[in-house]
């Protein structure tokens, strides 16, 4: 068995290679006053921290267009050129795109990491590859029970595990059989099927939580330089590469640096003071707890004021049925109609208004639930259309918010708070128990995660539900609309 000061010293000898090799590579530069940590004991992995305080605008470092490995830097472009040319510009593929043999820029770049990988130690990237992860703790790696502890997170539904395997078989698979001589140097041994699968998730969850998106300005290396073809087929595409020590940053919601991309260079420029001992962070974008955790594997405190919680047309179509005491022939009609609608949705997003972070990475301005989806409103009132239509008397009770702007309002209000309330229903615990069990100091570290995850969604569950009651509350103490006549009677006496 390993004895923990061995994984430390691999630990610890990983970074030194690494460091040595990336100050090393020409125009790269590291400021004196940062320091690669191991950060493992907060379940952070590696990390940058000020060794001392460190003036805003400062040049953390500099990383060299050409150290990036991506597509213009593989030497996979002069050995199979073909798989370079790409079918669409990002990961998010439809069904046929998944089952066709051309690449796209996410699995163009499994392919440059499984290349490298399998070089070993005749890969310029080495000591690159040493310090990235082989393991990680997105859910695409959980256990079915530490799936359950999301409940009913909309979270469990994007994971993507069949996609991913269905993607390896067609894009990846071929290209690696096809080209054994290329793929395995003859002092290694091929792997098998199984092997090369559990390779490519591993390089695919690499890419989601650390490659970066280039921009288009990048410098076409010398050997491409004359290649015309190239230049056209990139354009307004997306290239995502693995970029060196910018990776090693960690992030947050309040952070205080930024990776500028310039021609020549990848720059890590701080954004504010920042104080000896501080970590260096960049910023991943407003995600949800639940996009954290799906693309990176962990959350954060901070990441919470962009917590959504989806709420399906299903359910609020359910509760507005029973409300209108819709027979179910009847409400299958209403429902054909709905759905024929060119912009049906099947669910909204509630979410707070949430400001993003200052220029200099802090978070100034609180985040604050202040309304349902404008869509699901729209929604909503082409279903009492279609309710219009269908029934025939004109004392029904949709009929009648139909023509009165206020009950409609209110039925809607009525309508989305039942559904909220329904919708909490369904994750098989309370807030207040996950609170209990988050204070309770929970020993799996995947467990507390899902319960972050699952509680945020709860609370902005709750946050709707309040500031629903008050829209209603609003509405029950507004004084009844005068009539037309009346009004004006009002504005004459007052002149
Ligand atoms: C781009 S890498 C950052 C470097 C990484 N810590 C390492 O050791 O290689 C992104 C990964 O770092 C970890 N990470 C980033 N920010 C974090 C944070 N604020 N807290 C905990 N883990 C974080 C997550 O595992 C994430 O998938």
């Amino acid at each position: 068995m390993e004895v923990d000061s061995d994984v430390d010293s691999r630990f610890l000898e990983g970074t030194r290679h690494f460091l040595d090799w990336f100050q090393l590579l020409p125009g790269a530069t590291f400021h004196k006053d940062i320091a690669i940590e191991d950060l493992r004991s907060r379940n952070a992995g590696r990390g940058i921290v000020a060794q001392a305080d460190i003036a805003a605008d400062t040049v953390l470092f500099t990383i060299p267009r050409s150290s990036i490995l991506c597509a213009a830097t593989s030497p996979l472009k002069d050995k199979i050129p073909d798989i370079f040319d790409l079918d669409n510009d990002n990961g998010d593929e439809s069904e046929d795109e998944a089952e066709s043999s051309n690449q796209n820029s996410w699995t163009l770049l499994i392919l440059i990491l499984i290349y490298e990988h399998l070089q070993g130690p005749s890969s310029p990237w080495k000591p690159y590859l040493d310090v990235l992860p082989s393991t990680f703790n997105t859910p695409m790696f959980w256990t079915p029970t530490q799936l359950s502890f999301l409940q009913a997170s909309a979270i469990t539904s994007k994971i993507g595990q069949a996609d991913a395997d269905k993607m390896i078989a067609s894009k990846i698979l071929p290209v690696i059989r096809s080209h054994p001589e290329i793929f395995f140097p003859s002092s290694a041994t091929p792997l098998s099927d199984d092997q090369l699968i559990q390779l490519a998730h591993r390089m695919g969850s690499t890419i989601m939580s650390y490659a970066f998106d280039l921009e288009q300005d990048m410098e076409i290396p010398e050997q491409l330089e004359n290649d015309d073809e190239w230049e056209e087929d990139r354009e307004g595409k997306t290239m995502l590469g693995m970029v060196p020590m910018a990776d090693i940053l960690n992030a947050d919601a309040e952070f205080n640096t930024h990776i500028n991309h310039t021609e020549d260079a990848l720059t890590a420029v701080s954004l504010r003071p920042i104080k000896k001992g501080d970590e260096i962070l960049n910023f991943y974008g407003p995600l949800s707890s639940a996009e954290l955790l799906r693309r990176y594997g962990y959350v954060t405190e901070k990441h919470t004021r962009w917590d959504v919680v989806e709420l399906s047309w299903g359910l609020i179509s359910s509760v507005l049925q029973s409300k209108l005491r819709a027979r179910s022939e009847v409400w299958e009609k209403v429902s054909t109609l709905v759905q024929q609608n060119e912009d049906f949705e099947e669910a909204f997003v509630l979410e707070r208004q949430s400001p993003d972070p200052s220029s200099t990475g802090l978070l100034e301005d609180p985040a604050e639930f202040t309304s349902l989806p404008d869509e699901l409103g729209e929604q909503f009132k082409l279903c009492l259309k279609a309710c219009k239509k269908i029934t025939e008397s004109k004392n029904d009770i949709a009929v009648r918010a139909l023509n009165d702007k206020d009950w409609r309002k209110k039925l809607y209000l009525e309508t989305t708070l039942e559904a909220v309330m329904q919708r909490e229903k369904e994750y098989g615990t309370t807030l207040e128990q996950d609170d209990q069990l988050l204070s309770s100091g929970l020993p799996d570290e995947r467990e507390k995660m899902a319960v972050w995850v699952r509680r945020g969604e709860k609370q902005i569950l709750r946050e709707a539900q309040t500031w629903i009651s008050t829209q209603l509350e609003e509405l029950r103490n507004k004084p009844a609309e005068q009539p037309e006549d009346e009004g004006r009677a009002t504005k004459r006496r007052k002149m």
